[in-house]
C-alpha cells in the first residue's frame, strides 16, 4: 500500500471499550471509568485489495492494541490529550494517509442527564520533504523570496528551514546568465503530485515558462526528495511528471550546498546507498557555487519566517546594501568559506537556537568551512536558523 493517496479508502474501528483513569477530578483518576474509542484508519487499500496478503494493509488488530495500551495507561487530564496520544501512536505505524480518532466518555462527571461526551480528532501524516530553487532571470531576490514566502502560506505546507542565497554558473543549457539558488526543507501533509502541483502554481504566479530545456527562467521549483531515505515513508517514482528522488539533485553542487546549509544533517539516497549531503557534497566540483547576497531583511531567518531581530552578520553589514549583488567584503568572504552555511542564525532568537548545530557541525559534516571559519566571523548562531523541526 502507499502511504499517501486519496483520503477513498477506510478501515473503521468502533466501540473499542475499557477502564481508564483519565480526567481532571481526582476521583476520576483513582476510581476510573469506561472510555469508548472509534478509529478510523484513511488508506489507500488497493493493493490489500489485489493482493489479499495482510502484509498491504494495516492490522487493525495493532491498531487495537495500540489504542487500549493508551485507553487503560497512564491518566491523561483530558481526553483531547488521550485522543491525540492514540493518534499518534497509529499514525506512527507509517501506513496511513490520516487517522480520525473519537474518545467517548459516557460516564463523564456532568451534573445533568446526557447520553454521551466525546471528542473526535483527524490527524494527518507528515513527510519532510526538500525543494531546490533557482532564478536567473528578472529580480532574482525578490522572486525567491516571495516563493518562499508563497510555501509558508501553502495549506499543508510547513517551511522548517531556508538555506542562504548561492550566485551559480549555470549548468548546462543554453549561454545563459547566472543562477541565485537556494534550498529549502519542511513537513507537508500533501501527496507529492499535490506538492508539485503547489509549486508549479507558484512558478507560473511569477511568470516561469519552459521554452528551452535548462534555458533561463525566472522560477524554477524543483522537488528534490519526499519523505526520509530509507525510512518508511520514503517516495520514489519513476513517473517522468514526478521522478522522485530528483535525479539530478546529487550531482549538482547548487543543490547539495543549499541543501546541507538548511539542513547539516540532511542524507540524500544515491542508487542504493542512502549517504550524508554533506559527505557527497564533498565529491563534487563546486567552483561554480559562491556566495549569494543576503535574504532581503538580513538573513535566511528572515526568509524562513523567524525574523526575529537579526543580529546576524549580514544583517548588519551595510556592505549589502544592493540586494542583487554578492557581498564583496562580507563575513563569508572575510572568513574565506566559500559555503553559505552559517550565520544566518538571529542570536536572541529562541525558536532558532542551534537546533541541528553549533558551529563544529557544519564542520564535521564535511562542509567546506572550518568551524574557525565561522568562529572567526563573529557568527554569533552558527548554522541555528533551522527553525523548528
Ligand atoms: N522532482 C521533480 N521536481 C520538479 N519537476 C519534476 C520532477 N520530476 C519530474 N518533473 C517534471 O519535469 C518537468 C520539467 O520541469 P522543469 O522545467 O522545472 O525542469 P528543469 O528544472 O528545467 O530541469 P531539471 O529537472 O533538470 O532540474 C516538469 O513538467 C515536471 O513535471
Ligand atoms: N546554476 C544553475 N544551473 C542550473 C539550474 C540552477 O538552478 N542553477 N537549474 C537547471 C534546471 O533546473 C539547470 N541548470
Amino acid at each position: 500500500m502507499t502511504a499517501y493517496g486519496p483520503e477513498r479508502d477506510a478501515i473503521t474501528l468502533t466501540g473499542l471499550r475499557g477502564k481508564g483513569f483519565h480526567g481532571v477530578f481526582d476521583f476520576e483518576k483513582a476510581t476510573g471509568q469506561e472510555f469508548v474509542v472509534d478509529i478510523v484508519l484513511h488508506a489507500d487499500l488497493r493493493a490489500a485489495g489485489a493482493s489479499d496478503d495482510l502484509a498491504d494493509t494495516v492490522n487493525y488488530g495493532v491498531v487495537a492494541d495500540l489504542a487500549m495500551a493508551r485507553l487503560t495507561g497512564p491518566s491523561f487530564d483530558l481526553i483531547e490529550a488521550l485522543a491525540e496520544a492514540i493518534a499518534s501512536d497509529v499514525l506512527a505505524l507509517g501506513e496511513l494517509v490520516a487517522v480520525d480518532v473519537t474518545v467517548h466518555k459516557p460516564t463523564a462527571p456532568i451534573a445533568h442527564a446526557f447520553a454521551d461526551v466525546s471528542v473526535t480528532i483527524r490527524r494527518r501524516r507528515t513527510a519532510e520533504f526538500v525543494v531546490a530553487l533557482g532564478s536567473n532571470l528578472g529580480d532574482r531576490v525578490a522572486t525567491l523570496g516571495a516563493a518562499v514566502e508563497e510555501l509558508r502560506a501553502a495549506p499543508g505546507v510547513r517551511v522548517d528551514a531556508v538555506s542562504q542565497l548561492v550566485e551559480t554558473d549555470p549548468v548546462g543549457g543554453p549561454e545563459q546568465a547566472d543562477y541565485l539558488n537556494a534550498a529549502l526543507v519542511g513537513h507537508t501533509e500533501l501527496t507529492p503530485p499535490d506538492l508539485l502541483a503547489a509549486l508549479h502554481r507558484i512558478e507560473a504566479r511569477h511568470g516561469r515558462v519552459r521554452a528551452v530545456r535548462w534555458g533561463e527562467r525566472t522560477l524554477d521549483l524543483d522537488l528534490i526528495q519526499y519523505g526520509t531515505p530509507g525510512g518508511p515513508d520514503e517516495v520514489s517514482s519513476d513517473d517522468p511528471a514526478l521522478l522522485l528522488p530528483h535525479p539530478r539533485a546529487n550531482e549538482r553542487a547548487f543543490v547539495l550546498v543549499t541543501w546541507s546549509d538548511a539542513d547539516p544533517s540532511a542524507r540524500v539516497r544515491v542508487g542504493e546507498r542512502v549517504v550524508g549531503v554533506a559527505e557527497r557534497l564533498a565529491k563534487l566540483d563546486r567552483t561554480g557555487v559562491r556566495p549569494g547576497p543576503p535574504w532581503p531583511g538580513g538573513d535566511s531567518a528572515a526568509a524562513a519566517g523567524n525574523s526575529a531581530g537579526a543580529s546576524g552578520d549580514q544583517a548588519t553589514g551595510g556592505d549589502h546594501a544592493d540586494a542583487d549583488t554578492p557581498p564583496a567584503t562580507g563575513d563569508h568572504a572575510a572568513a574565506g568559506d566559500p559555503s553559505v552555511a552559517g550565520d544566518h542564525a538571529a542570536a536572541g532568537d529562541p525558536s532558532l537556537a542551534g537546533d541541528h548545530a553549533a558551529a563544529g557541525d557544519h564542520a564535521a559534516a564535511g562542509d567546506h568551512a572550518a568551524a574557525g571559519d565561522h568562529a572567526a566571523a563573529g557568527n554569533p548562531a552558527a548554522g541555528g536558523a533551522h527553525g523548528d523541526r
